[in-house]
């Protein structure tokens, strides 16, 4: 199975306050941990929501600013056209991708509905889901296409604040 790895890229940072894509942990950037967490599960990897330099860009589809499901909308439209046959997506908060997820599309870890593996023939369901529910809720996409909520014992990062970032050393596989 030929995946795309995304990194969901776009939104406000409200929380954070400044762009949380481009801060700077362990030396370098979030968005350059969440592709190095991609790299080793997928045949090729991209950024949805922005340009990221030598890294391939995807626009949201079907407008910018709809939330995450509007760049995995773009992802999954973007990887059927390049022959694809599934989306491995995380935000921009990911540090790893649990093995636990990689197994029959569509599924998504139960604790970080952003980080998930969703087959590119949804992308049609996930337009008029996008078209229909005001709250655009990965969650409630998730459930609507019947996707496993897949459950892990590493935990993940949810960074919306400096203060989240500022604890996430504790995230680290070997952090005592
Ligand atoms: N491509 C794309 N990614 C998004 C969009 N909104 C959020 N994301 C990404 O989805 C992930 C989760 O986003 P949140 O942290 O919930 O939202 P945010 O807009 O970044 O932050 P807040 O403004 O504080 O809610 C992050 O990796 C974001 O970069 C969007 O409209 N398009």
């Amino acid at each position: 199975m030929s995946r795309l790895g995304v990194v969901l890229a776009g939104g406000r940072s409200s929380r954070f306050g400044s762009d949380k894509a481009l801060a700077r942990f362990e030396g370098r950037t979030l968005l350059d941990h969440a592709l190095a967490a991609l790299r080793p599960h997928v045949d090729a990897v991209a950024v949805v929501g922005r340009a990221a330099g030598d890294v391939p860009g995807i626009a949201d589809w079907p407008a910018p600013d709809l939330g995450p499901l509007g760049g995995l909308c773009g992802a999954l439209r973007h990887a059927a056209a390049e022959g694809h046959d599934a989306v491995l997506s995380c935000s921009v908060d990911c540090l790893d991708v649990p093995a636990a997820l990689l197994t029959t599309p569509p599924c998504y870890l139960a604790a970080q509905p952003v980080i998930g593996l969703w087959p590119v023939s949804l992308a049609g369901a996930l337009a008029a889901f996008l078209a229909t529910d005001p709250r655009r809720s990965v969650r409630g996409f998730a459930a609507s296409v019947g996707a496993t909520a897949v459950e892990s014992d590493q935990p993940q990062p949810n960074i919306n604040t400096p203060a989240d970032l500022a604890a996430l050393g504790a995230f680290r596989p070997d952090a005592g």
